[in-house]
């Protein structure tokens, strides 16, 4: 597995917004979504291009390239992943949306599996994941379990922040795995939380605070 994480002025100056104590929910949403197109835009650099021709202004034949396939699912992990969803699809306006909801058990960190709903044809689709967080990994390791357990081969994971402990183990348990990131954090604390991070991405995106 490899890890991207992103220094593009752009990524680092918004990230660096997102993470004052009194950003309102609505400046916190538009530059979750501003990040996330950012991280889409350096994740799909590796997409496949297949040549095309067209015929230009002057009738005239002109080669050009298009995505091959175009075989995407998009895969928010509930809730806070929805807080990405626009700014990927943006970029990504084809994709299939695939659905995983999940919660961590404040007390356990364990995730809790509530939801899920996978595009039909998940097999023959390269999956990106879109969480803000990666804490202890577990939210993202169940995810990507189960988009395995579908038949899916080819995913990547795009989050807005990520711990060294999350890394290792998405790292350990899915070493085919990319991952693309604004920023890999310091450390969590005593509980589960990414330093310095953002604090509660859900609760930020949706305003339940
Ligand atoms: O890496 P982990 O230790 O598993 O933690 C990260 C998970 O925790 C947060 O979700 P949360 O459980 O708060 O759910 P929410 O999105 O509904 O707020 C976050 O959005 C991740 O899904
Ligand atoms: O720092 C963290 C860890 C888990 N979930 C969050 O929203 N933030
Ligand atoms: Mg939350």
């Amino acid at each position: 597995m490899s890890v991207h994480a992103i220094n593009h002025p752009l990524v680092q100056h918004k990230l660096g917004l997102l993470r004052d104590a009194h950003l309102s929910t609505k400046s916190f949403r538009e530059l979750a979504g501003e990040v996330a197109k950012l991280l889409t835009y350096e994740a799909t650099q590796g997409l496949m291009l297949e040549d095309h021709e067209i015929r230009g202004w002057n009738g005239e034949p002109i080669a050009t390239r298009r995505l091959k396939g175009k075989k995407v699912t998009v895969v928010p992990i509930l809730r806070a992943g929805l807080g990405m969803l626009e700014g990927v699809t943006d970029l990504l306006p084809s994709a299939r949306i695939s659905v995983v909801g999940l919660y961590r058990n404040e007390e356990t960190l364990e995730p809790v599996p509530y939801f899920d709903k996978f595009a039909n044809d998940i097999q023959e689709r390269l999956a990106i994941v879109i969480d803000p967080m990666l804490a202890t990994g577990g939210s993202m390791i169940a995810t990507l379990d189960m988009l395995r357990e579908r038949g899916c081969r080819r995913m990547k994971v795009i989050v807005l922040v990520a711990a060294p402990e999350g890394i290792a183990r998405v790292e350990k348990a899915h070493p085919d795995v990319e991952i693309y990131t604004a920023s890999v954090d310091e450390r969590l604390d005593e509980n589960g939380y990414i330093v310095p991070g953002l604090g509660d991405a859900g609760d930020k995106i949706f305003g339940t605070r």
